[in-house]
């Protein structure tokens, strides 16, 4: 196959930061996606509906010309959060979601939530009103060894909250494990999960043999090869329950270059070329609609996008860019160390 028309797809979990970074970064997840699922995890973070609302605007007056993508604003969960103004943030449409950061566990969590008992009362009003709860499900505790964190999330803390709210919609956000798909896949009609591109692709090798290399650093940490098995598995299956949440996550290369660099990868700009090449190698071409443009809607109650997006196999290997500029400085792209075919064709704003 050499060109594949889909609906537009939509990303499910996306960083798009602030000020010079968000104007930089802003147009390539514009210029290929819909709408996208927009973190609230900005210093200081997007705790009220009132802050949802102004960043929402300052993306939108980010957008270039014309543009019609749809930031889908999320509220970070405190332990002061009030269940009220949650329910009237999603009630009026300015939030889509709240999003659960342990905290410490990822890029400015250290407001999130240390004790689950406290965010209890949101998070059954959001039960009761069908708001999606997004979880980086990972623990903080300095016990447990970095590559379990996952996985002793799920025992821990998520598996005893499902028990106790069994209504909640949960979002599992960027499975890197076989346990990880595993839940999901047992879960009920309320429980998703977004997987991203270079958790397809990379395994934690990527990150430590033959030298430290920052730029496949992220969170969750890329765990062993079966993970990574199962997670193709998963995506390019067509379950419903798993879907595309990029997690692009741009920090300057300054930050990631260093004796303690950040966590996070940025792919929005390639996403879709890598992905049709996962989807092409696990003979699964007919599933990636699924995956990128219509399980994400169907959780989230949304309709799926009525345009669509054609992405075209070339017999030239497609150069990116190593990194991309903003005004804050170079943020280097994802490089799945594969030569890319695949490009989308018809490029909107
Ligand atoms: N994924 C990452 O490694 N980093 C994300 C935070 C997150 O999604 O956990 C970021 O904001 O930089
Ligand atoms: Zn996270
Ligand atoms: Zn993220």
């Amino acid at each position: 196959m050499n060109s594949l028309t889909i609906r537009k797809p939509d990303d499910w979990h996306l960083h798009l930061r602030d000020g010079a970074m968000l104007a930089g970064v802003l147009p390539y997840s514009a210029g290929h996606f819909a709408r996208a699922i927009i973190m609230p995890n900005l210093v200081p973070p997007v705790v009220t509906v009132a802050d949802a609302a102004a960043y929402r605007n300052r993306i939108e007056m980010a957008l270039p010309p014309g543009s019609a993508f749809q930031p889908l604003m999320t509220l970070y969960l405190t332990e002061a959060t009030k269940p009220a103004d949650v329910e009237a943030g999603f009630r009026d449409g300015v939030v889509t979601a709240v999003k659960l950061y342990p905290a410490g566990a990822t890029t400015n969590s250290q407001s999130g939530v240390r004790d689950i008992e406290k965010v209890l009362p949101v998070l059954e009003k959001m039960a009761a009103i069908g708001m999606p709860l997004c979880v980086h499900g990972e623990v903080t505790d300095p016990a447990v060894d970095i590559f379990d964190r996952e996985a002793v999330f799920i025992e821990r803390v998520l598996d005893p909250l499902l028990r106790r709210i069994p209504e909640l919609r949960v979002v599992m956000e960027h499975l890197t494990t076989r346990d990880g798909v595993d839940y999901a896949t047992a879960g009920g009609d309320n429980l998703a999960a977004t997987i991203t591109t270079h958790h397809l692709i990379i395994n934690r090798n990527a990150i430590l043999a033959g030298g430290i290399r920052p730029h496949y650093y992220c969170l969750p940490v890329a765990k062993r090869e079966e993970h990574r098995l199962a997670l193709r598995k998963a995506a390019t299956s067509g379950d419903r329950r798993f879907f595309l949440g990029t997690d692009s996550a741009p920090h300057l290369d300054a930050l990631k270059e260093c004796a303690c660099g950040c966590a996070g990868i940025f792919s929005s700009i390639n996403t879709l070329s890598c992905l049709a090449h996962v989807f092409e190698e696990e003979g699964a071409l007919d599933r990636l609609e699924a995956f990128v443009s219509l399980n994400g809607p169907a959780f989230y109650r949304l309709p799926a996008n009525e345009d669509r997006i054609t992405l075209v196999r070339s017999t030239e290997a497609i150069h990116f860019p190593a990194s991309v500029e903003t005004g804050d400085g170079p943020v280097t792209v994802f490089d799945p160390m594969f030569p890319i075919h695949w490009t989308v064709a018809n490029e909107a704003n």
